[in-house]
């Protein structure tokens, strides 16, 4: 796979990168892209994620897409036991726009499953998030009832991400591009989705600043939604976005360190008086 960002040193992301390739491999041998295909078309309308996000933040309120994880490769174990259907439902309940679940099996410990149990628990739309690098794992995500997915820019090239969101659109999916840098911005903004994704971690060596959202928001026109991602963990973080006009948010480990995810939720962006 050739790739800029990819091609300067050994990192986590690569790591993570080269496996989903063999795991599309191994996934391929037992189900086709033709039997995802007709999986997909089988789908019910997908439910509006963009939409969800849109407006709320046009009604000036938080929009929170709370995420469902069980660990991460920085992290190690988030939450267990871990109940996907329950945390669903909290969320719901605590006032998020929206869900997004790992599925990601070898990093994350995140399964589809994971996905499918905690949508039927809820009417919230979801993003499948994991680390897409060929049009199967697009097609696929349509298939387990993704309703948007995640293309994050540090794994992929501009034609790449292009093809991957066509893809997307044309399915009835919407699309959540990922950025952490201004060269990644730039693909980005060739791309037709409103959701930008700017993640304050940096994949490839974990380190957290808000200031990765402060600096890129600039750039991102008013018709765009900007979501703020990773390292949310207090009502002060998220006044230091609305402050600044930045009103998505995607939150994990905060809320799945807290005993009563959606009471986390709705303490942090939602608080009374
Ligand atoms: O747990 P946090 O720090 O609140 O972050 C959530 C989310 O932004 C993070 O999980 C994430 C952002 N982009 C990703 C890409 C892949 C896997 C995970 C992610």
């Amino acid at each position: 796979m050739t790739n800029r960002h990819l091609d300067k040193t050994p990192t986590i992301l690569r790591k993570i990168v080269d496996r989903k390739w063999e795991e599309i491999d191994e996934r391929k041998r037992t189900v086709s892209i033709d039997d995802l295909k007709a999986m997909a078309g089988d789908q019910p309308a997908a439910r509006g994620f963009a939409e969800a996000l849109r407006t709320r933040i046009e009604a000036g309120k938080p929009a929170v897409i709370a995420e469902i994880k069980k660990a991460s490769p920085s992290k190690g174990i988030l939450r267990d036991p871990f109940e996907p259907e329950a945390i669903a439902e909290s969320y719901e309940q605590g006032g998020a726009a929206c869900l997004s679940v790992l599925t990601d099996r070898d990093f994350f410990q995140g399964h589809e499953d994971y996905l499918k149990a905690a949508r039927a628990a809820c009417s919230l739309p979801v993003i499948r998030k994991d680390f897409m690098v060929a049009p199967y794992q697009v097609y696929e995500s349509r298939a387990i009832g993704a309703d948007c997915i995640l293309l994050i820019a540090a794994c992929l090239t501009k034609d790449q991400m292009q093809e991957l969101e066509g893809i997307a659109h044309e399915i009835g999916l919407d699309a959540l591009v990922e950025v952490h840098d201004g060269e990644e911005l730039d693909d980005a903004l060739t791309l037709t989705t409103p959701l930008v994704g700017i993640n304050n971690r940096n994949l490839h060596t974990f380190d957290v600043s808000l200031d990765t959202t402060f600096s890129l928001h600039e750039r991102i026109s008013a018709d765009r939604l900007t979501i703020t991602e990773s390292g949310i963990m207090t009502r002060a973080d998220v006044e230091a976005m609305t402050s600044r006009g930045i009103y998505g948010f995607l939150v994990g480990e905060s809320f799945m360190r807290s005993d009563d995810p959606g009471y986390k939720l709705q303490e942090m962006f939602f608080p009374a008086g």
